[in-house]
């Protein structure tokens, strides 16, 4: 049986990534920090995945085990060596910390003459994810392993969509996701034969299948959680009840269209339908997906190559006044929760050098950008 290793047992490791690979015919180890999750796998072997739709179908994902990253380093260096895909879904900060991981794993298989083709694919909501990957994995082998791990070794970037909220089920294991998903991967950067993998699109370029997923899918829905909790709201659908935060959000993607139509030389009216689509998808009264779920880690989200300030930036620099984004900016800088290192640190930030800084050293910005002064004259409108 082909053997894959994905790092992140959590909702959209379980939800999909192992979904798919399970059903192409995987033998799938999960390797995760998290120990009651993986001895939950290693003895069960299986675990249900519910679609969050009227006819609450699910299914059973088999050929599943679990590592337990923090204290079975040997293990996880033998199964690396036996794996023929190497995917993640760990959140794009930790992406540094298993870099160290894979690339013991790459030197063992090395050393050992067990290192064969194979694929390493990282699955986040990130533009260029996999090359950011392999430069902190590059960073952990010395020349001459590098240079047989790069010829061997294929880093193939890639778009991945399904929601996937935070889950409350008796058994640990159990996921529920919503009915749509889309995992597209860079065919270019993939090292031996195109498999055929049912859910897994290969593409050419995929810059405009990130830049459209991130644009419309993220960007959307970080308006509607920041702007919803603004409101009062808890939950993505019950924001969306609200007619004049659904207004805002399709402003908000009437922006990033008229960027990405732009850009990329999409056709306005097939745009148009992804984006009723993504609508739709955030409307799903079957999924009770948490605005702060959504709207974590606002430091990032605010970053200069994210969902908020790249397209932003982007329409200012076209001479647009994308002012949905901006009201949305405004909105994220008064994000709080207790539980978000990020959210503490965005408002100790925001306390200590005022709204102006803060911002611009998010976004990496100078403090006398157009963006910033925009964003700035918003922010004291929109008090939570
Ligand atoms: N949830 C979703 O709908 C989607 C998520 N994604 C991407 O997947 C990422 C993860 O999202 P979720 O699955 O929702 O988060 P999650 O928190 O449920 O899962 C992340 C998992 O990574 C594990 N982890 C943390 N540090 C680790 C380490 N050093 N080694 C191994 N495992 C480690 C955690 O214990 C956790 O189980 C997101 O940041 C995003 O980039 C992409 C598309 C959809
Ligand atoms: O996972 P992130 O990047 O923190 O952002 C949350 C977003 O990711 C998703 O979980 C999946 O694309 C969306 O639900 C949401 O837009």
């Amino acid at each position: 049986m082909k053997q894959a290793v994905h790092f992140g047992a959590g909702n959209i490791g379980r939800g999909f990534i192992g979904a798919i690979l399970s059903k192409a015919g995987y033998q799938v180890t999960f390797v995760d920090v998290n120990k009651a999750v993986i001895d939950e796998l290693n003895e069960k072997g299986s675990y249900t995945v519910q679609i969050a739709s009227a006819e609450q179908a699910s299914f059973v994902v088999e050929n599943v085990s679990g590592i337990h990253s923090s204290s079975e380093h040997e293990r996880l260096n033998e199964t690396i060596a036996k794996a023929s895909l190497i995917t993640a879904s760990v959140g794009p900060n930790i992406l540094t910390h298993i870099a160290k991981d894979i690339a013991a794993g790459l030197a063992y298989a090395e050393e050992q003459s067990m290192l064969k083709e194979l694929n390493v694919v990282a699955c986040e909501n990130m533009i260029q994810a996999t090359d950011f990957l392999r430069g902190e994995i590059e960073g952990h082998l010395n020349d001459t392993i590098k240079e047989r791990v790069l010829s061997k070794v294929g880093f193939p970037n890639s778009a991945v969509d399904r929601i996937v909220p935070i889950q409350h089920h008796d058994d640990l294991l159990t996921v529920q996701v919503e009915p749509f998903f889309e995992w597209v991967v860079e065919e270019p950067s993939w090292k031996g034969s195109i498999p055929n993998m049912e859910g897994v699109q290969f593409v050419e370029d995929l810059s405009p299948f990130i830049e459209r997923k991130l644009l419309t899918v993220n960007t959307g829905h970080a308006a509607i959680a920041y702007i919803g909790l603004q409101e009062g709201y808890v939950t993505v659908d019950r924001a969306m009840e609200n007619a004049a935060i659904k207004e805002k959000v399709e402003q908000v993607l009437s922006e990033t269209s008229e960027f990405l139509v732009g850009k990329y030389e999409l056709d306005p009216e097939q745009h148009k339908a992804y984006v009723n689509k993504i609508i739709s998808r955030f409307e799903n009264p079957y999924l009770s997906d948490e605005l702060s779920r959504v709207g974590r880690s606002p430091l990032r989200k605010l970053s200069a190559k994210e969902r908020l300030v790249y397209p932003a930036r982007a329409l200012m620099e076209q001479g647009r006044e994308p002012n949905a984004l901006i009201d949305t900016i405004a909105a994220a800088l008064h994000f709080k929760n207790e539980e978000d290192q990020e959210a503490i640190a965005l408002q100790a930030a925001i306390e200590e050098h005022g709204v102006k800084k803060a911002f611009a050293d998010a976004a990496d910005l100078p403090e006398d950008d157009v963006l910033v002064v925009a964003v700035v004259r918003k922010y004291a409108a929109a008090v939570r």
